[in-house]
């Protein structure tokens, strides 16, 4: 049973950092339960305002559906109490809502629609996608606003108005009229928070349309860091946040765009470069080369943001 009613979850996510948490693999790229259960321990021992278990960064992607509902309840078992745990809902929607019964059954406090695999999708279709996912639970839903799933202001509007569980809107398009457009639409009824690859290149000007929060895939091996960045930009300290973005978030992005799909993969990258090793990735992503991962460790210790325990 959910601790935190859909708006009280919207309440306390809005203001503090979200962790999208790798999945642990071992060398079959089956599920690592011990190494995922100590990586989630971890991650919640920081004051990290909620888990996105087997998200993006999580890659949700590529799980089936038994595998995400193992990975949510672990989640779940190993979070600190305040730290609510949120699921990811994808694929067709037959599937999504599948993923959210099995969330909320785990103990899941909200979960993330990620957009459906290979069709196109109009906004008609959107909508009846997420209102299936909707009315299949009781927990929280945010969209994820990326790829194939463009939500139009009116459909989120008619979400809002239609589903009392439907909380937030996260974005990964960066489209600067599109993002005013639905905020100034939908206002205080909904959360947002970034979504795009390295959110935090993007969260200064982003909090100037609304967007409070994001989520940051680099926290999952320099939590620290992660979290004094958040804090700059919460205090609009622009000269703090250029100095980190000139630190490691920009160099760190040169690095991440030596592939297509890298900017979950060098999360994978960045544990192994801080010793909490989680495996390789699954197909079609792919693992950063030797030689990538020791820059990244280099970055990391020379940027002095090594992880303190
Ligand atoms: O679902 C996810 O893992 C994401 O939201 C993508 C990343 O967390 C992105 O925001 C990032 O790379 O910082």
């Amino acid at each position: 049973m959910a601790q935190f009613s859909p708006s009280d979850l919207a309440a306390h996510l809005k203001d503090g950092l979200l962790s999208f948490p790798a999945t642990a693999f071992d060398q079959n790229r089956q599920v690592d339960e011990d190494r995922y259960r100590e990586h989630l321990a971890w991650q919640s021992s920081f004051d990290v305002a909620g888990l996105f278990a087997a998200g993006g960064t999580g890659e949700g992607f590529s799980l089936t559906p038994a595998e995400a509902a193992r990975v949510v309840e672990l989640a779940v078992a190993e979070s600190r109490p305040e730290v609510p745990v949120l699921a990811s809902a994808g694929g067709p929607t037959v599937q999504a809502v599948q993923n959210v019964e099995d969330a909320e059954t785990v103990g899941a406090e909200g979960a993330l629609v990620l957009p459906p695999y290979l069709t196109e999708c109009d906004q008609e279709g959107l909508y009846q996608h997420v209102s299936a996912i909707c009315a299949a639970t009781n927990i929280g839903i945010i969209v994820y606003n990326r790829a194939n799933a463009v939500y139009s202001p009116e459909t989120v509007a008619r979400l809002s108005d239609n589903h009392p569980n439907f909380i937030g809107f996260k974005d990964a398009i960066g489209d600067i009229e599109h993002l005013t457009k639905v905020v100034a639409k939908n206002g205080d009824r909904l959360f947002y928070l970034g979504g795009l690859p390295t959110a935090e290149t993007y969260a200064l000007p982003l909090l100037q349309l609304g967007m409070s929060t994001y989520s940051s895939a680099m926290f999952n091996f320099v939590p620290e860091f992660a979290l004094d960045f958040y804090s700059d930009v919460r205090n609009l300290d622009r000269a703090a946040v250029t100095e980190k973005l000139n630190r490691f978030v920009l160099p760190y992005g040169r690095i991440r765009d030596r592939a297509k799909g890298y900017g979950v993969s060098i999360v994978k990258a960045g544990l192994k470069a801080i010793g909490r090793d989680a495996g390789p990735v699954r197909t079609p992503l792919q693992d950063l080369p030797a030689q990538d991962v020791a820059e990244l460790e280099a970055l990391v210790r020379q940027a002095g943001i090594y992880p303190s325990h």
